[in-house]
């Protein structure tokens, strides 16, 4: 572990008072607090290998304990590794089935899948990251998570708000931060750290921050979050919030270990900072978070533009279908010869007629790709498979959906070896197996991947190429 910096230390001896400093510096020398969250949208999620007697209280399905990225559970979305701490942030907003939710600084995914996993398929969650590397991992670790209803940018938050203003029942701004609740996990947060870069990261904030309050609708919630100590972006962003933003803080659950937030710490003092949350290394729930739900409550009724959105003008509709080829009767049995022999979900039979063909693939979209038009969207919904020559294949997105629900056209591989074979690209010889043709794949009954068992009873491999190992 790199040295903290001794202007860390003294920052943070004149704002504890020796005692509680002492505390956070010798906290900082121990080993992180891991933590991992079960997929609730997968059938049977509970069945894992793992021990669940350490419940972490303030969230659904999360648990004390590690787990590996070489188990399936990992490999096919029942579960996500994730700090404790990180984990409270999302579930503070109280998100409910059918709202519009922004998680606007989203990579990997940790806040992403709680709020899939609340949406329960209804409604709509953007998901957006800056960094189109990050975007990859964010959209590997929700297709995982088996969502239906989400929708990935890449994009920059100023250009997100000419599209999204005044929309969302609720956003997340996981801010980019000085990262010092992460020492324990990351040398570089400790390299990179000074106080100048912490006024960086309070400006960077303060921008994103803008955006999403004009992105929120009246009534919208608010969750701010950083994985840092420093007031500057902490209590006194949400401050800023208060004062300049018009933000009303709200009251949100905390269990035993989460302490209150800092009103001292800030110019204005408004006391109901103390409504904010923070996670102290010393009290070993987790490494450290700072939490607050805000509520935007503006006199005037402004217009969201949502319904532009979910039911676009007769002119853009007409629009719509110039561009977007309407999937022919020959093709839609194709489709559904190959998705009937599987059980889909509910929501997924419903939602079938508004499947659209684009260039070959088909898509079930979240959101309307006009209103999404000259934005850099890397997913919109659900890809169901694609059309090639006479036959349709399924999406290796399908995969994760149809985990869901229980599952009778399954090829379990019985041994370890056969899994990372698997993994790595080989076929499989299967023996007593009566179906021919496409298969889910599983290990340890976690679904993976298709695959496709030949008269020869060789099962070919499906597994994308990008995920082999
Ligand atoms: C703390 S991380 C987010 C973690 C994520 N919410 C999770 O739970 O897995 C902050 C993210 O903000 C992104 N970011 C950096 N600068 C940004 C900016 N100016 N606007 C929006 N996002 C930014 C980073 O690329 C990073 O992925």
């Amino acid at each position: 572990m790199y040295k903290i910096p001794t202007e860390f230390i003294d920052k943070f001896t004149h704002l504890l008072g020796e005692k509680h400093a002492s505390e956070l510096m010798s906290a900082y020398q121990e080993n992180p607090k891991k933590g991992f969250r079960l997929n609730p949208l997968k059938y049977d999620y509970t069945n894992v290998k793992y021990n669940l007697d350490h419940k972490i209280p303030y969230i659904d399905n999360g648990y004390y304990g590690e787990i590996s990225g070489n188990d399936s559970e990992w490999i096919g979305g029942y579960v996500y590794s994730q700090d404790p701490s990180a984990m409270y942030p999302a579930t503070i907003a109280d998100i409910k089935p059918g709202e519009y939710v922004l998680d606007l600084c989203a990579a990997p995914g940790g806040k992403s899948t709680i709020i899939a996993s609340k949406l329960k398929n209804e409604g709509v969650l953007v998901a957006n990251e800056i960094s189109s590397k990050r975007a990859k991992e964010l959209r590997e670790n929700l297709e995982k998570w088996g969502t239906s209803n989400v929708i990935i940018t890449n994009e920059s938050p100023e250009r997100l708000v000419k599209k999204f203003k005044n929309l969302f029942d609720t956003i997340i701004v996981d801010a980019p931060c000085s990262g010092e609740g992460m020492f324990r996990k990351s040398d570089d947060a400790i390299k990179y750290w000074s106080q100048e870069y912490v006024l960086t990261c309070q400006a960077r904030q303060q921008n994103i921050l803008n955006c999403a309050v004009d992105m929120l609708k009246n009534n919208g919630k608010l969750v701010y979050s950083t994985c840092t100590y420093s007031p500057e972006e902490d209590e006194q962003i949400v401050s800023w919030l208060m004062k300049e933003k018009n933000l009303k803080i709200q009251t949100i659950p905390k269990s035993q270990g989460i302490s209150d937030g800092h009103p001292e710490w800030t110019i204005e003092k408004f006391n109901d900072i103390k409504k904010a949350a923070r996670f102290w290394l010393q009290d070993k729930i987790g490494e450290g978070q700072f939490a607050a739900l805000l509520k935007k409550e503006t006199a005037q009724c402004i217009n969201s533009n949502l319904d532009m959105i979910t039911s676009p003008s007769k002119k853009i509709r007409s629009n719509i279908k110039n561009r977007i080829q309407v999937i022919s009767k020959d093709d839609f049995k194709l489709i559904n010869d190959i998705l009937h022999q599987f059980n889909l979900p509910l929501y997924l039979s419903k939602q079938l007629d508004r499947a659209i063909n684009k260039n070959n693939h088909i898509v079930i979209p979240a959101l309307s790709d006009e209103k999404l038009k000259s934005l850099h969207v890397i997913s919109n919904g659900i890809e169901l498979g694609i059309l090639k020559k006479n036959r349709f294949e399924p999406s290796h997105q399908l995969v994760y959906i149809l985990a869901q629900v229980k599952q009778n056209n399954v090829y379990n591989i019985t041994n370890e070896s056969d899994f990372k074979k698997y993994l790595h690209g080989e076929t499989l010889q299967v023996e007593h197996h009566i179906t021919y043709g496409y298969v889910l794949v599983a290990f340890e009954h976690h679904i993976f991947s298709f695959g496709k068992i030949g008269k020869d009873s060789i099962l070919k491999n499906y597994y994308p190429k990008g995920l082999r190992r």
